[in-house]
């Protein structure tokens, strides 16, 4: 039984989310929060290995079920090695994207299914669901406007799929946020870094206060 808290971040690409991580780690710290900041696919060696493996450009070959198991066993890696292990000391885990990329991804946007790569992650992560997902909600357009924008972003794998892919990835993630609408809290990302990391801010704190973490 965990006595943390375990926060995911998630969005499509350009949302974000990585730069707003390190603003609400910082804010929940001042509210005297202990807090880890970590990511999937990677976060620990092992996994941080199967990213290479997964988002290297080169690899064009990739089967999508194969990409879809590749990024389950990190998650376990990663959730067995270091989320566990922070949240049973009490910590609150905050992770750059987990299951419901997949779920977006591999399961709508690849066209696998959301049931079946939901299935597929089950023996993965036994169960061990972030107590609330964070969804940075923003069109693919403005999102990879801003990946443009950014010249020193290294550009993987997927980054390299059409605007069709992308399109799809951001239809699943609204399927998903409605299948999971208690625990997916959305987030207008296009709004500036201060204020969207004073809304997310305020969900969380809403959130610990509803659920008594302290
Ligand atoms: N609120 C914001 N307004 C404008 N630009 C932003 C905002 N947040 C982040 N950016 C910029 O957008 C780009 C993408 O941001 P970031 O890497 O945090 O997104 P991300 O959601 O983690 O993307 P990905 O999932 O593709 O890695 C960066 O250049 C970042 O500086
Ligand atoms: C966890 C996870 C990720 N993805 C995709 C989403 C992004 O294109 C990359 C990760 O890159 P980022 O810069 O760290 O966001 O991987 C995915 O397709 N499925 C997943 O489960």
């Amino acid at each position: 039984m965990s006595k943390g808290y375990f926060i995911t971040l998630e969005g499509p690409e350009g949302a974000g989310k990585t730069t707003a991580a390190v603003e609400i780690k910082r804010e929940l710290e001042a509210l005297g929060y202990d807090v880890m900041l970590t990511r999937e696919p990677g976060g620990i060696k092992i996994a941080e290995k199967i990213r290479e493996v997964i988002l290297d450009p080169s690899h064009t070959e990739m089967d999508s079920r194969t990409e879809a198991l590749l990024y389950a066993a990190a998650r376990r890696q990663h959730l067995a090695e270091k989320v566990r292990p922070a949240l049973e000391a009490g910590r609150v885990v905050l992770c750059d994207r987990f299951i419901d990329s997949s779920l977006a991804y591999q399961g709508h946007a690849r066209g696998l299914g959301i049931d079946e790569v939901w299935s597929i992650n089950q023996f993965a992560i036994e169960s061990m669901m972030p107590d609330c997902t964070l969804y940075f909600d923003i069109t693919p357009a403005d999102g990879l406007k801003r990946i443009e924008q950014n010249a020193g972003r290294e550009v993987n794998r997927l980054d390299l799929e059409g605007m069709a892919f992308h399109e799809k990835v951001y239809e699943g993630y609204q399927l998903v946020q409605a299948r999971f609408s208690e625990r997916i809290q959305r987030i207008d990302a296009a709004q500036t870094l201060e204020k969207v990391t004073e809304d997310a801010i305020s969900v969380l704190t809403d959130h610990f206060k509803k659920s008594g973490f302290q």
